[in-house]
């Protein structure tokens, strides 16, 4: 018996290989432009490439994170509700979670119709910002721990979280996948999107990136709905990291799943 949900964390990830922690983008599994239209061709793609590297052993632990895409997005800018805005009415947080749950069945579905021991952790239940929404978040690793040290493969989402002072706010997967990774301790993380990589102000991918100002003239939003922040949120939260990450489109998955470098290396 340990001493609290600290000490479980720290045994939990203890116990467990270094995973990889893979982001599948919003804008990659979803239409964007259309609400609640999934990318029924690239959902398939990405998910049999996950099944092939499993099923391959080109990695034994994975924890998957997909983001919201035309599903969370459109509903939260709907309510006026984002990474920093928050809201209290009740009504709104369950658009944006009921949204990111009904994308979250999806994804298990043709996961799991593929092989893979996918689990869902919905971070609604989990997560906080206890310090308010410009504080840090506070994500459990405990259950996520032990359900990959169980042989399963946890899938977490972009969710509402719970926010001190500002009621719900919005939680990107890219805040998603830093957590899990640091908490972790991964080995690496992709974060695959529908971009080949981060691109410079020509429109080439920009190889490798260990500093936010060097790249900022060229990262923008999204150019779809998106109340996180797009690629320079993503950019800035990957570079915060020990592990090295990568930005790569769905031509880097595989790739990225045996081990190679894919797209932009952020480090
Ligand atoms: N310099 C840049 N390089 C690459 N993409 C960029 C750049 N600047 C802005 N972008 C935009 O960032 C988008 C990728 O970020 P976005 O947050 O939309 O992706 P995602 O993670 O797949 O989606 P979601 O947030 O729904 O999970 C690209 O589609 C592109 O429009
Ligand atoms: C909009 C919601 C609820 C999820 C945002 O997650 P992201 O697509 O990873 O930025």
């Amino acid at each position: 018996m340990t001493g609290g949900a600290a000490d479980l964390d720290a045994d939990a990830a203890d116990v467990a290989a270094p995973p990889v922690v893979l982001k599948l983008g919003g804008s990659l599994i979803t239409e964007k432009g259309r609400p609640e239209t999934l990318d029924d061709a690239a959902l398939d793609a990405a998910c049999d490439v996950v099944a092939g590297a499993l099923a391959a052993g080109d990695l034994d632990r994975l924890v998957v994170v997909h983001g919201g895409g035309s599903f969370g997005h459109h509903h939260a800018s709907e309510h006026g509700v984002s990474t920093t805005d928050g809201t209290r009415d009740a009504d709104a947080v369950a658009a944006v979670h009921g949204a990111m749950k009904r994308l979250n069945a999806h994804v298990l579905e043709r996961l799991r119709e593929r092989g893979v021991p996918v689990v869902p952790v919905h971070p609604l239940s989990l997560a906080a910002r206890s310090q308010g929404a410009d504080g840090g978040l506070d994500l459990p690793l405990g259950s996520v721990a032990t359900l990959l040290g169980e042989g399963f493969v946890p899938v977490l989402h972009g969710d509402g979280v719970a926010t001190a002072r500002d009621g719900v706010t919005v939680v990107s997967g890219d805040e998603l996948v830093v957590e899990l990774a640091a908490g972790l301790g991964a080995r690496r993380v992709g974060v695959c999107s529908t971009v080949p990589g981060v691109l410079d102000g020509e429109g080439d991918v920009i190889d490798e990136i260990d500093a936010f100002d060097a790249v900022a003239d060229a990262l923008g939003a999204s150019d779809a709905t998106d109340v996180s922040g797009g690629m320079a949120a993503k950019v800035r939260e990957l570079l915060a990291l020990d592990a090295p990450a990568y930005v790569f489109g769905a031509e880097g998955l595989a790739p990225f799943l045996r081990g190679e470098a894919a797209g932009t290396r952020i480090d």
